[in-house]
């Protein structure tokens, strides 16, 4: 028999069970100007599940009703950064039963601003802007935790400060080169933290906006260009963060030909296309710092 024949046993490979997508409310009344923290929390567990699955004997399956209950239970003493809140659920669980090794939380934390009235800003009212979503997958095996952070749905666009030229022609090539067009993406970006012991809150608002910041002021000849940008500046800036990885259409606004209309359209007149689009994705790392694939074994969409 070779070595990649089987022997015809059939038997349990990795898995992981939970709840997902549990939507969480939590408001802080402690004074009259309440905090709203607003998530979507995911938990998986890892270890011991030979008999749930071979023989259907659950006495090692914590349910993933419990897991719920266990999310909503914790929020009771506060939630902190999604980051704290996913890392306590899984000393609880790892701590807790004793054939539980390890799991996955995956935390979304949606942005609520006060609503600024003639009075000024709102004490208990809230508006959902179009903002970004912050997210965390935190994984735990044995003592060991994993952190990656990231953000979604941060949506920006520059309406000059854009080039795009000298790429390889082919008879399928019919792009026109230019030197001044609208450059617009959809940023997701995730990054990989080597410390647990950190201020989660303040570096995500730092990195947030040097991504913005470098978006701003970046001379783009190229998205991939623009990217890269921000991911150095991100590694500079944090030296806690060994890697970050960015995801980002290019949402392509092409200029319409007003020319049947007897109108001339000097850059102004857009079609915002939403599909196709472009996909610009690569990983801005440190070079000699060893990569770390449990890290990133469950984040799918990005390289
Ligand atoms: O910034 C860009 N990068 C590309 O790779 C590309 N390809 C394309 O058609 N337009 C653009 N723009």
């Amino acid at each position: 028999m070779s070595e990649t024949q089987s022997n015809g046993a059939i038997v349990l490979g990795d898995n992981q069970w939970g709840k997902a997508e549990v939507r969480l409310v939590r408001i802080d009344r402690a004074t009259p100007r309440h905090e709203i923290t607003d998530l979507n929390v995911s938990s998986q567990l890892r270890g011991g599940q030979e008999a749930t699955h071979l023989e259907g004997d659950n006495s090692r399956c914590v349910a993933t009703d419990t897991q719920k209950n266990t999310i909503y239970g914790f929020a009771r003493a506060g939630v902190g950064a999604i980051e704290e809140f996913a890392m306590r659920l899984g000393t609880h669980f790892v701590e807790d039963f004793q054939w539980i090794t390890g799991g996955r939380w995956e935390v979304e934390q949606y942005t609520w601003n006060r609503i600024s009235t003639a009075q000024g800003e709102h004490d208990h009212a809230f508006v959902r802007d179009n903002q970004e979503t912050r997210t965390t997958v935190v994984q735990r095996d044995g003592d060991e935790f994993f952190v990656v952070s990231g953000l979604t749905d941060l949506v920006v666009l520059k309406s000059t400060g854009s080039e795009f030229h000298g790429f390889p022609r082919d008879r399928f090539t019919t792009l026109v080169e230019t030197d001044d067009r609208i450059l617009a993406t959809s940023v997701s970006s995730r990054w990989r933290y080597t410390t647990t012991d950190i201020d989660f809150d303040a570096v995500y608002a730092k990195v947030r906006a040097i991504q913005l910041e470098q978006f701003a002021t970046t001379h783009s000849l190229a998205l991939q260009q623009t990217l890269f940008a921000m991911g150095k500046a991100v590694l500079e800036a944090v030296p806690e963060i060994a890697e970050i990885k960015f995801s980002m259409p290019n949402k392509h606004h092409f200029l319409v030909d007003l020319e049947p209309f007897g109108l001339d359209n000097p850059n102004e007149v857009f079609f915002a296309a939403d599909r196709p689009y472009g996909l610009i994705e690569a990983t801005v790392q440190r070079e000699g710092v060893p990569a770390e694939p449990r890290a990133w074994a469950t984040v799918a969409g990005f390289c």
